[in-house]
């Protein structure tokens, strides 16, 4: 190894490290020579092997890159700025034809002119590719750190939150003691709330793992299906569904389901479950007593009708049922053939009025072919076909003598005689008959048979005006809003409180007939939910002066507060006034009689 004994021969410290970074320092010594800095460097003996025993070495034309970068070199030594020369990248091949790849700075530190000669393992082109996709990889590795960082801190700030979120929701919910599920898109019930769990009678196992609603919720398949259509409603279509479930220790619960998005996760539903079991059982004791059969009403004048419908039900007797036009004289008929064990019978009704004597009596008796013109045929007539039923004679006061007569023996006998025959046939039929008309005075003034009369009215039951049951008439109202909107497809839910006090306030002539065809076509005037006073047909807003025979107040408290508002066109200052309280005394007896407050 040549020594070298130059005073700028760096410390050993600064050798290995040019050695390290596989450089050569060479200074200039004249024209092509150089003089090596240091240990020589093994690559640079493969191309100048003389370099190792040599003071100092020619460079030539074995390194012809190199050998004219001199020109450069010497340019840049002989500046006054003492300004650096690059080579840029070139590849030599040792004397072994392998390729080394170099380049050169030329540069005058002081009076020494140099020149650092760079050895690199990989092509320029090499290590530039090297380069780039180190950069590439660089520049990945730091957007999948970013991208992770940034995904790590999304994930984190929302499991915060959605554990915050959901911490405070079930705690929330907890509290209010609401039974509630949490159902995600797959229908797993993901939160049980301590009260669902109690309501629904849930083992602790099962509250633990994830079921799926339908097995939580065992309910009939028509409301399973109304649950799986309101779990798929948007939720401006979503209204509270309702379903009757059997739980696991056997109680069977009536339920009303709310159901609402989860803010958090939009294809999770909150469902809100109402216990409405004590509220059903209460509400079918008094629909109990608000309908019977096809029979609405709960006033007391009803309830009676239902007791003595009830009553006769029991015995087998001719009944005559009286009342106003439209008061429900047919269907009283119809609940007394149901509740009669002649209901597996058949129920014939027949309208007397208006036909002639021939006419009606061979509807009701029959007739034999030739009987008259135009019998052309045998016909058995309704007592006939009423065999074992009810027969119901509508307008009997209508009937012609003759057809009373004969009408009289038939019941007399329990025999009819088709005309033109004259074998009777046996017959066990119950006749209830109805009118509107006095049949008292029909009897004094000589159109109605007395012995008729006595027959037929065996039993009575006189049916009240709707005019004195006004406090039926929500009921009714609401029923055939019921029916309209089954029919109409339309969606009125109910009467104002302005269209209620008009319908309280009119004096109904036509009964409940009318008053139902009154809701019918304000339905078809309708436009939005509720049914207004301005739907109302004009003739309904027009209080009677005289109206037969006059609604006089009636006794009971209840009955009358809604004429008292009936009176003041549901006002309740004028209400409280007619009824001589303070409008507080009014409010507190609103609602200690569950009447509406407004
Ligand atoms: N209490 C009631 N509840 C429900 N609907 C009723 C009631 N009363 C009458 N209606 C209805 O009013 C209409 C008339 O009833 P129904 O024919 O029974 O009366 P009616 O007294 O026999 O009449 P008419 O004397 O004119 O023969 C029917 O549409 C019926 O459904």
């Amino acid at each position: 190894m040549a020594p070298n004994s130059h005073p700028s021969v760096p410390d050993a410290f600064y050798s290995t490290l040019l050695a390290r970074f596989l450089i050569a320092v060479l200074e200039h010594v004249a024209e092509t020579r150089f003089r090596l800095i240091g240990e020589p460097p093994p690559w640079l003996l493969r191309l100048y092997p003389e370099a190792e025993h040599q003071a100092d070495f020619s460079i030539d034309t074995r390194t012809p890159v190199l050998h004219n970068f001199l020109h450069d070199a010497a340019a840049a030594w002989d500046a006054q700025n003492s300004p650096i020369a690059r080579s840029g990248f070139w590849t030599d091949h040792t004397m072994f034809d392998e390729p080394q790849h170099f380049d050169a700075l030329a540069l005058r530190e002081g009076s020494h002119r140099l020149l650092l000669v760079q050895h690199h393992m990989e092509s320029y082109d090499q290590q530039a590719a090297l380069l780039q996709k180190a950069r590439e990889r660089a520049l990945q590795q730091h957007e999948q750190d970013r991208g992770h960082q940034r995904t790590h801190q999304v994930l984190t700030t929302k499991l915060a939150d959605s554990e915050r979120s959901r911490d405070d929701l079930a705690a929330i919910l907890q509290r209010l003691g609401l039974a509630t599920l949490l159902i995600d898109g797959d229908g797993h019930v993901r939160f049980l709330s301590d009260s669902a769990v109690r309501l629904l009678d849930v083992s602790s196992s099962s509250a633990s793992r994830a079921m799926h609603w339908e097995a939580l919720l065992p309910a009939s398949k028509p409301d399973r299906l109304a649950l799986q259509t309101l779990l798929r409603q948007p939720v401006s279509q979503r209204e509270r569904a309702r379903c009757h479930i059997e739980t696991p220790t056997g109680r069977r619960l009536w339920l009303e389901i709310e159901l609402h998005d989860d803010p958090r996760d939009s294809h999770h539903r909150i469902a809100f479950l109402h216990d409405m079991t004590d509220v059903y059982h209460l509400r079918r004791l008094l629909e109990l007593k608000a309908h019977f059969h096809d029979l609405i009403g709960k006033s007391h004048g009803m309830t009676q009708v239902y007791e003595q419908i009830e009553d006769l039900a029991r015995v087998d007797s001719t009944v005559l049922i009286e009342g106003e036009t439209g008061t429900g004289k047919e269907l009283v008929a119809r609940a007394l053939h149901q509740a009669s064990a002649r209901r597996t019978g058949p129920f014939i009704a027949a309208n007397c009025a208006g036909l002639t004597d021939s006419l009606l009596g061979s509807q009701l008796f029959g007739h034999k072919r030739g009987a008259f013109t135009g019998a052309i045929d045998d016909q058995p007539g309704l007592f006939e076909a009423a065999q074992d039923g009810v027969l119901f004679l509508d307008e009997i006061g209508d009937i012609p003598h003759t057809v009373q007569t004969h009408l009289l023996r038939v019941l007399q006998e329990k025999e009819v005689t088709r005309l033109g025959e004259t074998k009777p046939r046996k017959i066990n039929v119950r006749v209830v008959t109805a009118t509107h008309h006095n049949l008292s005075q029909d009897v004094a003034k000589g159109v109605f048979r007395a012995d008729l009369l006595y027959r037929i009215r065996v039993a009575r039951l006189q049916l009240p005006p709707l005019r004195e049951r006004k406090e039926d008439i929500p009921l009714l109202v609401s029923s055939f809003l019921t029916e309209g909107r089954a029919s109409m497809g339309k969606t009125i839910h109910r009467a104002s409180p302005a269209a209620m006090a008009v319908l309280m306030d009119y004096h109904w002539p036509g009964n409940v007939r009318e008053l139902k065809s009154t809701i019918e076509c304000a339905m078809i005037h309708c436009k939005g939910d509720t049914l207004d006073a301005s739907d109302l047909p004009s003739e309904i807003h027009q209080t009677n002066p005289v109206p037969p025979p006059g609604p006089t107040p009636p006794t009971d408290e209840r009955s009358r507060f809604l004429f008292a508002l009936g009176q003041a066109r549901g006002n309740r200052t004028k209400a409280a006034r007619l009824l001589g309280m303070s409008r507080a005394t009014f409010y507190r007896r609103l609602t200690e009689l569950d009447l509406p407050p407004s």
